[in-house]
């Protein structure tokens, strides 16, 4: 599902105005009609005190015609108008209008109004401000965000938390609504899913307003939701009469004494997600376990009994996961510049392979074109540099990619996948997912991917998909705290299962 930037967003609007043949007022009605069907069919006329902040342009409109509807259906309501600017929106007046018409007569909150009491047990409804605010908020308009976050009573967003701007992060990390739910027209928001704009909502959910899907469909963006509906069409089909050479052969290099685990998730995972054959070349002291604990793998070793020391492999696989647990020893930087010198395999590459690279820039222009690099927070900074913010640091990323040909997991509750200038965001996972290893077993995944013929960018989006739904998967039995990397592991299969279940068409629905 695309992303669009709030003026794309726009466009969207005249786009459908014109073709359809609508009145943008009947637009604000779909939307607005949308909502109250969203709350109706959940309260179902109980007897709740509903606030609705209404701003002055056509997020202000939207509340104000659900109030509309909200009176016509019974509800006790109570509506303010966030008297911010004196430039209302047509379509909010005509709204207005229609409010007065009914004589409801709203509240109007101004510079020095006092502020409305609300009640834990309210719903608020947030319309102060859409994806039209373009500056912070007034003082006293924050302070009015400050007491409805205070208030404890279930907010609920229209269309984004109000002073959350859609392009950057907020002026003031403190006055924001942080809503219980977001009712997101047509198309989510990048906001959503960054770690610094992320935590103003619990959940969101996107409404369809029917806008034009030629205008959608047209449209290049410079992100994309990943969902269920978007992996499918990149899966690839296992035949009858193929065979283990069919599916590819893997290598998984890494690994250190104390620190052999990583690569046995890595090739266990590899070998889980489909590839045919996986060896594993770690140094000497790695060999009995691996042997003993993933039986279907292949062992090489290293000369060295501790350390990567020396790379030899004495054939050319399809594919090779390079890095977890390498560590970052003199010994193992030059074997690793050895190795890339002469690799002409695909590479992921992971932690260490990371850190050497970071170390030694100079490496990077031995990487083979569309390697996939998957750095946590960390490693990413310290191949990146530092960032001023999220928004700045996928801008250094979308550089990175495009100067180095590579592309880029930005590891994460949304982990971003980074291709030259543009983002694809991932949609699966959980909190339960933060644990050891975790990040080794998306390694050897996304090399499993790409030895069985799928594309280093499709394997790196399928993949990080697929390992966040074995996580979604994985917690539904094992509880968020007692989830283990290899708990994602064992229901990489179910994960699979779930994928080729038959197409979703329910609205996407998300907790952050
Ligand atoms: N296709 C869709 O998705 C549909 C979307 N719809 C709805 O429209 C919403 C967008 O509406 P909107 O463009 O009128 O902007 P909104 O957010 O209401 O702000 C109002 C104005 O405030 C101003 N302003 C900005 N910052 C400010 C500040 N700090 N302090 C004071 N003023 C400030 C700024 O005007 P300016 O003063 O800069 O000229 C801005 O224009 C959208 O979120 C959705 O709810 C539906 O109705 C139909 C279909
Ligand atoms: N809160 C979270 N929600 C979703 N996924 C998460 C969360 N925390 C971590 N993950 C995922 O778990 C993995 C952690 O990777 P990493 O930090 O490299 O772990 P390790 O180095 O221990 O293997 C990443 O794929 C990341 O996206
Ligand atoms: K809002």
């Amino acid at each position: 599902m695309k992303i669009l930037t709030a003026k794309q967003i726009y466009e969207a609007d005249k786009f459908t105005i014109k073709k359809q043949g609508i009145r943008s007022d009947e637009l604000m009605e779909r939307a607005a009609i949308g909502i109250f069907d969203w709350i109706h069919s959940r309260l179902q006329g109980a007897n709740v005190n509903i606030q609705l902040f209404c701003g002055i342009g056509n997020n202000g409109g939207d509340g104000i015609a659900l109030a509309r509807h909200l009176k016509e259906n019974d509800y006790s309501i109570q509506v303010h108008v966030v008297n911010y600017s004196e430039k209302r929106s047509k379509d909010f007046l005509l709204n207005l209008e229609r409010l007065k018409d009914r004589k409801i007569w709203p509240n109007f909150i101004k510079e020095k109004s006092a502020l409305p009491n609300i009640s834990p047990d309210d719903i608020v409804v947030d319309a102060i401000f859409g994806i039209g605010l373009n500056r912070a908020p007034h003082f006293w308009v924050s302070k009015l965000i400050e007491h409805i976050n205070v208030s404890s009573a279930f907010v609920l967003s229209v269309d984004i938390p109000s002073g959350l701007p859609c392009h950057r992060i907020p002026w003031d990390t403190e006055n924001v609504i942080r809503a219980n739910y977001v009712l997101s027209f047509q198309v989510p928001k990048l906001v959503f899913f960054l770690p610094e704009t992320g935590i103003y909502q619990n959940q969101w959910e996107i409404l369809d307003i029917g806008l034009d899907p030629e205008y959608l469909d047209a449209t290049a963006t410079d992100y994309e939701l990943i969902g269920k509906n978007e992996v499918l069409p990149m899966y690839k089909q296992r035949t009858k009469f193929s065979h283990k050479g069919t599916y590819g052969h893997a290598v998984i290099i890494g690994g250190g004494y104390g620190k052999i685990g990583a690569v046995q998730l890595a090739s266990n995972a590899c070998l889980s997600t489909g590839c045919g054959l996986v060896s594993a070349f770690v140094p000497e002291c790695g060999y009995h376990s691996l042997q003993t604990a993933v039986p279907e793998i292949m062992v090489l070793t290293d000369d060295d009994d501790e350390n990567i020391s020396a790379i030899d492999l004495s054939f050319t696989p399809n594919v090779i996961g390079v890095g977890m647990g390498m560590g970052t020893k003199e010994i193992t930087q030059k074997a690793f510049e050895f190795f890339l010198r002469k690799n002409t395999a695909p590479l992921v590459i992971d932690a260490d392979g990371l850190n050497i690279l970071a170390k030694q820039p100079s490496l990077l222009k031995y990487l083979p074109k569309n390697s996939v690099l998957t750095p946590h927070p960390k490693e990413l900074e310290r191949l990146i540099g530092e960032w001023s913010d999220d928004f700045d640091k996928l801008e250094k990323a979308k550089i990175f990619s495009t100067e180095n040909d590579c592309i880029i997991v930005i590891k994460g509750a949304h982990s971003i996948i980074i291709h030259k200038d543009k983002g694809f965001v991932n949609t699966t996972g959980n909190p339960g997912m933060a644990t050891a290893g975790s990040g080794d077993v998306l390694t050897g995944m996304i090399t499993g991917l790409i030895a069985q013929g799928y594309t280093p960018l499709n394997a790196a989006i399928f993949g990080v998909y697929l390992h966040g739904l074995a996580g979604d998967i994985g917690v539904t039995s094992k509880g968020y705290e007692s989830l283990k990397a290899s708990g994602i592991i064992e229901n990489i299969g179910k994960a699979y299962i779930e994928i080729l279940k038959s197409p979703e068409d329910v609205p996407i629905r998300k907790e952050t």
